[in-house]
């Protein structure tokens, strides 16, 4: 019989999002404690958060990939670094960490996946965040991998995404997002969903979903505590394709996006409904899975967007049929290294071709009459 392509990293990938995903719940709890929020919250150099979670997530991931695929030539691109977690005065958050890492992957023959013999020491719990300093390339595989995206929404009891996504010669190829906080229609998760319904159903909350390029087909399963799921439905995106009835998201901060321009595409386009502000690739999850149909964002032009931010998303949604470019209607390229150079103005993904020629055309018309 044949080995099916990628089944290894892919079922890797998944396990290792669902581990994941059970400890940022377990951090994301904690923080809702008062007592508990300055110990697991750090500010970056951009004032940017980041926390327990995202180094946990980041240790754990890349611990697992070194024990399935061997450390030697492993190249893992990923948001966080050890600087700041390496200083003397980080020791009592190192800590935190450890605890928090050790707890999940005591865990890790649950869900499928190596164990440690015994507890990891802080060294290794550096090494392995620190191994995640490629910065992939036109060249070779590449691991792409935000531990938490969203993390201001993470810090907020909102939503975020744990996304991993596996980069060959520049083409991702297969992605996987953990959104334990997504609310997923109960009916979805046992009998597919394509969203035709609209009935209101029960909801339970987390999910993972995943695809591998070219397959035609992405999976949701759902997110059980302390487990791996047996099950995985197909995702289907959404087939409206009226304005009218399109609902559009995109990022909840201002200076992330431009609400003003994508407000004034969404109205000359016939949009009616109000935009679904949302934090992280979760936006890319609800179009994948029919919640939505739009998710566009505009960041400031001095701004350049990271692999990262995407690659799992990107190929998730197009799998379960739909359609994502920049603003200037061209595929996201995976193959510069850390940014998503030549990027045109922003990214527009669309649950069909027809809501996306709309927005592509919306685009160059306000383009064109803002430059007049
Ligand atoms: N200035 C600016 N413009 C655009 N994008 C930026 C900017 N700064 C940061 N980032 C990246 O945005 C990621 C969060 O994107 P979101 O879509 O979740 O935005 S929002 O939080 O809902 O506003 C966020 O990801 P995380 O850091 O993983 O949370 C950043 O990579
Ligand atoms: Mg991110
Ligand atoms: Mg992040
Ligand atoms: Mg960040």
């Amino acid at each position: 019989m044949a080995v099916e392509f990628l089944a290894t990293e892919m079922d890797t990938a998944v396990r290792v999002v669902h581990l994941a995903s059970s400890l940022c719940v377990k951090v994301q709890d904690k923080l809702r404690l008062p007592s508990s929020t300055n110990g697991h919250v750090k500010s970056k150099d951009d004032d940017s958060p980041v926390t327990v979670a995202d180094w946990g997530v980041q240790a754990i991931v890349s611990w697992v990939l070194a024990q399935v695929f061997g450390g030697q030539n492993l190249s893992i691109v990923a948001e966080e670094d050890t600087e700041s977690l390496s200083k003397a005065e980080s020791l009592g958050l190192l800590g935190t960490v450890s605890s928090a890492v050790n707890e999940a992957l005591s865990e890790a023959s649950t869900y499928g996946l190596p164990k440690p013999d015994k507890p990891l020491g802080t060294t290794e719990i550096l090494e392995a965040i620190g191994r995640c300093s490629s910065v992939g390339g036109p060249k070779g595989r590449h691991w792409v991998l935000d531990p938490v995206d969203g993390t201001l929404g993470f810090v907020r009891g909102d939503q975020y995404a744990v996304a991993l996504a596996l980069i060959e010669n520049g083409k991702v190829l297969l992605g996987v997002l953990g959104c334990p906080n997504y609310p997923v229609k109960k009916e979805c998760l046992s009998n597919g969903c394509n969203n035709q319904s609209g009935a209101a159903g029960s909801v339970t909350k987390g999910c993972v979903m995943y695809a591998k390029r070219g397959s035609g087909q992405a999976w949701m399963q759902p997110l059980i505590p302390g487990g791996y799921p047996e099950s995985a439905t197909l995702l289907k995106v959404s087939s409206v394709d009226d304005p009218v009835l399109a609902t559009v998201c995109e990022p909840v901060e201002r200076a992330n996006s431009n609400h003003l321009f994508t407000a004034g595409l969404a109205n000359s386009m016939g949009v009616r409904k109000q935009p679904m502000r949302v934090y992280s690739m979760v936006k890319y999850a609800a179009i994948a899975c029919g919640d939505a149909e739009v998710f566009m964002k505009f960041a400031q032009s001095s701004y350049k967007e990271k692999i990262w931010d995407h690659a799992a998303g990107v190929v998730i949604v197009e799998e379960a049929g739909g359609v994502v470019t920049d603003a200037g209607g061209r595929n996201l390229d995976f193959s510069k290294g850390v940014y998503l150079e030549g990027l045109d103005r922003g990214i527009i993904a669309c649950s069909g071709q027809v809501l996306h020629e709309k927005i592509i055309g919306a685009v160059y018309a306000s383009w064109e009459s803002s430059s007049l």
